[in-house]
């Protein structure tokens, strides 16, 4: 003490820059540019939750710069005022690239591999804006038909900016129901105002709980269907199980209960997932056809986008997809996405989609055929649609 007191310093001496001071008032130069920080800040906040909903929707942004937004059209299937569906013709489609299919064994799972098409992380875009927004129960559902074409068109329309979908299929209607309405929607993308929600499970057309499921959540739920010719399909639904379980029998003999009668088995799944009109019966007791939207899976692949112009009529969006966001990918051998949702390259489905088809016995073929001619016509007169399956 009497150190520290020595040379005539005492406690009151210290020298004023060791004790406690006020902070020095900052310049008034360096306060605005503060608050000009700010302000930016907030600006730039306020103008990107605003692009979320609509900058994107400006294909020159975000998209392909492909031009004007086309108007509003009227949904392009909408019933005829007699309650009759219009007739359309998808006659004289050539089938896809690959010609005859694949199919899967009795009892077959039906869940779709998992595929980098089929993204649950979402786009760094989209993770940025993962905090806006809300979780809503689907306004559309593709409800079918499994090997269709389904994850090629949601995928396209994914690059809608007004479309928001969960990636891998939830399984909801039918493996999943009893989780409840509020886990379902848990599973949601979040979406802003004027965005629809959507979700794909090819497996619904064929559950029987399904249509009353759907209605029940909400009867104007819109539904689309992709259905391709059911031989083809059930040629790749073969495929997609043979390529998981080489040893299963051959499809000629899956597709017989008795082959020397002709007698088909429609109780093999890769059957029974084409008879579509039996499965539209269901459907029709709680939607009406208006409701419904039948999507040609040839013509997904020949013209996707006249396909999906259809669909975003139905959608009530606006045209936003168009030629202009295709190409023909050669060495796949289908039409691909000159940008993907999200990652502005190109994009072609992975190899689970457009798998080479095993070579079928013509004869099986034929009969086959023959076995869905009758139930064609009946699905081409439910819908007003022909196919030209035939
Ligand atoms: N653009 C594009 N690229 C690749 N594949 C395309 C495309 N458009 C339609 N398809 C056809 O989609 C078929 C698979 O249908 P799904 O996606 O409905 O299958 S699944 O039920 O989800 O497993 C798939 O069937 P396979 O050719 O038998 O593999 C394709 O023919």
């Amino acid at each position: 003490m009497g150190q520290r007191l020595s040379g005539g310093r005492s406690c009151l001496d210290v020298p004023g820059r060791l004790l406690p001071q006020p902070p020095p008032s900052p310049p008034p130069v360096r306060r605005k540019l503060a608050l000009l920080f700010a302000m930016l800040c907030v600006w730039l906040y306020m103008f990107l939750y605003s692009c979320a909903g609509s900058c994107a929707a400006a294909p020159g942004l975000l998209l392909l710069g492909s031009g004007p937004r086309a108007a509003h059209a009227p949904p392009a299937l909408a019933s005829a005022p007699d309650g009759t569906p219009p007739r359309l013709t998808f006659g004289g489609l050539a089938a896809t690239p690959l010609g005859a299919g694949k199919g899967m064994a009795k009892g077959a799972e039906s869940q779709e591999e998992q595929s980098p098409e089929a993204p649950d992380s979402p786009s760094p875009i989209s993770s940025f804006f993962s905090g806006s927004g809300s979780k809503q129960l689907p306004q559309a559902i593709i409800i079918g038909v499994k090997k269709g074409g389904t994850r090629a068109l949601l995928e396209f329309l994914r690059v809608h900016p007004d479309v928001r979908a969960v990636g891998a299929e939830p399984h909801f209607f039918d493996r999943s129901y009893d989780k409840g309405l509020a886990w379902y929607r848990d599973l949601m993308p979040r979406t802003l105002e004027g965005q629809i929600t959507m979700e794909k499970t090819p497996s619904y057309f064929v559950t029987r709980e399904a249509p009353a499921r759907i209605a029940a959540m909400s009867r104007d739920t819109k539904l689309i269907v992709v259905v391709r010719d059911p031989v083809t399909r059930a040629v790749s639904d073969y495929a997609q199980t043979l390529s998981k379980r080489p040893d299963i029998p051959s499809f000629e003999s899956l597709t017989f209960r008795n082959r020397t009668a002709g007698l088909v088995d429609t109780a093999w799944s890769a059957i029974h997932i084409g008879l579509y009109a039996k499965h539209l019966e269901h459907w029709l007791r709680h939607f009406p056809l208006g409701r419904m939207l039948f999507v040609s899976g040839e013509r997904l692949v020949r013209d996707p986008a006249g396909e999906l112009r259809r669909v975003q009529d139905f959608l009530g969006l606006k045209r936003i997809i168009t030629d202009k966001h295709f190409y023909f990918n050669k060495t796949k051998g289908f039409p691909c996405l000159k940008k993907a949702e999200g990652s502005g390259r190109p994009h072609c489905l992975g190899k689970t989609k457009g798998r080479p088809h095993p070579d079928i016995d013509g004869d099986v073929l034929r009969r086959l055929r023959d076995f869905y001619r009758p139930l064609n016509r009946k699905f081409y007169q439910m819908t007003g649609l022909d196919f030209g399956w035939d």
